[in-house]
């Protein structure tokens, strides 16, 4: 990670508001490919904040996990974090990649990687200007979809500390999934509710990187279900023709994998 630099370019500089809570999203996942839905979990979630919140959107963070994840269908991080560049460089202007988990050696857990952003914006670059010079510190939030947030309740996959460490002291914005049922998800939860932002899709997409594969795999299109300088680097790059499956094993992966019907593997979260 020797040449690892936080991307800030986007980064807000100023509030618009000062008297509102300034608020950074990171999205966790495979992005094996990324989908317009992954891109439209922030645009809906910066909707849903104007409307409904006292927070001021200060950016936007695609964070894609690392090889270590070892999930079928994880194509090679440098090929993830490239489409995912390529998906937000001319059609974004809030949006960035961190390339902190994806080019970690080891699996790092969500809790860590929120710590990271923590780390980067309000310990390195002291918060956001408010007013008359004056720093605010950061809200930082995980941005997800129900299927991800139901995952928490299943035994093995989140470590209860961590769940504390990202529902208590972060908290999230969780975007509705067809075939999820929120209010089920969000049950066992109920201690960090105050902390969990709830968005609808008021037009239901259920594009799934799992589908894009399947897809390519059969030699379909999926013009206009991604972006289309992804399909171009999908194309020139061979990708996804072949479903590459996870081999090596480790004792640090969360259990997700196997519950979500992807490769199993041995779980328990880290926590710090
Ligand atoms: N159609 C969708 N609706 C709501 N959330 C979504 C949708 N697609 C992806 N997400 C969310 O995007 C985040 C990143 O997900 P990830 O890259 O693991 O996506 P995925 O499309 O579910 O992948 P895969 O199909 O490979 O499991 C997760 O929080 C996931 O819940
Ligand atoms: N214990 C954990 O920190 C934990 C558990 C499950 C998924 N996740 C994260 O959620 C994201 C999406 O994972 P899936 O693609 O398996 O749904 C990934 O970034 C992964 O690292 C974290």
């Amino acid at each position: 990670m020797d040449s690892y630099t936080f991307p800030d370019y986007r980064l807000k500089r100023k509030m618009n508001d000062p008297s509102k809570t300034p608020l950074l999203l990171v999205a966790c996942g495979s992005f094996s490919p990324i989908t317009f839905l992954h891109l439209r979990m922030f645009v809906m979630a910066g909707d849903y904040i104007k409307h409904n919140t006292n927070f001021e959107l200060i950016g936007g963070y695609l964070s894609p996990v690392s090889d270590a994840y070892k999930k079928q269908g994880l194509a090679a991080a440098e090929h993830r974090v490239n489409m995912c560049k390529l998906a937000i460089d001319k059609a974004s202007n809030w949006l960035m990649v961190d390339t902190w988990e994806a080019e970690s050696a080891e699996y790092q857990p969500t809790a860590l990687v929120l710590d990271h952003f923590d780390h980067e914006i309000n310990v390195v670059r002291k918060g956001v200007e408010a007013e008359n010079g004056e720093r605010k510190q950061v809200h930082i939030a995980l941005l997800a979809g129900a299927d991800l947030i139901q995952t928490m309740s299943q035994p093995g996959v989140w470590a209860e500390k961590d769940l504390e460490h990202i529902l208590g002291q972060y908290g999230s914005f969780i975007v509705e999934r067809q075939g999820t049922d929120i209010d089920e998800a969000l049950a066992s939860l109920q201690t960090y509710r105050e902390n969990i932002y709830v968005i609808q899709q008021l037009i239901q997409n259920d594009v799934s990187s799992t589908k894009i594969r399947l897809f390519l795999k059969r030699g379909m299109s999926v013009q206009y279900l991604i972006p289309a300088p992804v399909v171009e680097y999908i194309e020139q790059n061979h990708l996804f023709v072949e479903e590459n499956r996870g081999s090596a094993s480790s004792s640090s992966l969360p259990a997700s994998n196997e519950a979500k019907g992807k490769d199993p593997e041995p779980a328990t979260a880290s926590a710090n």
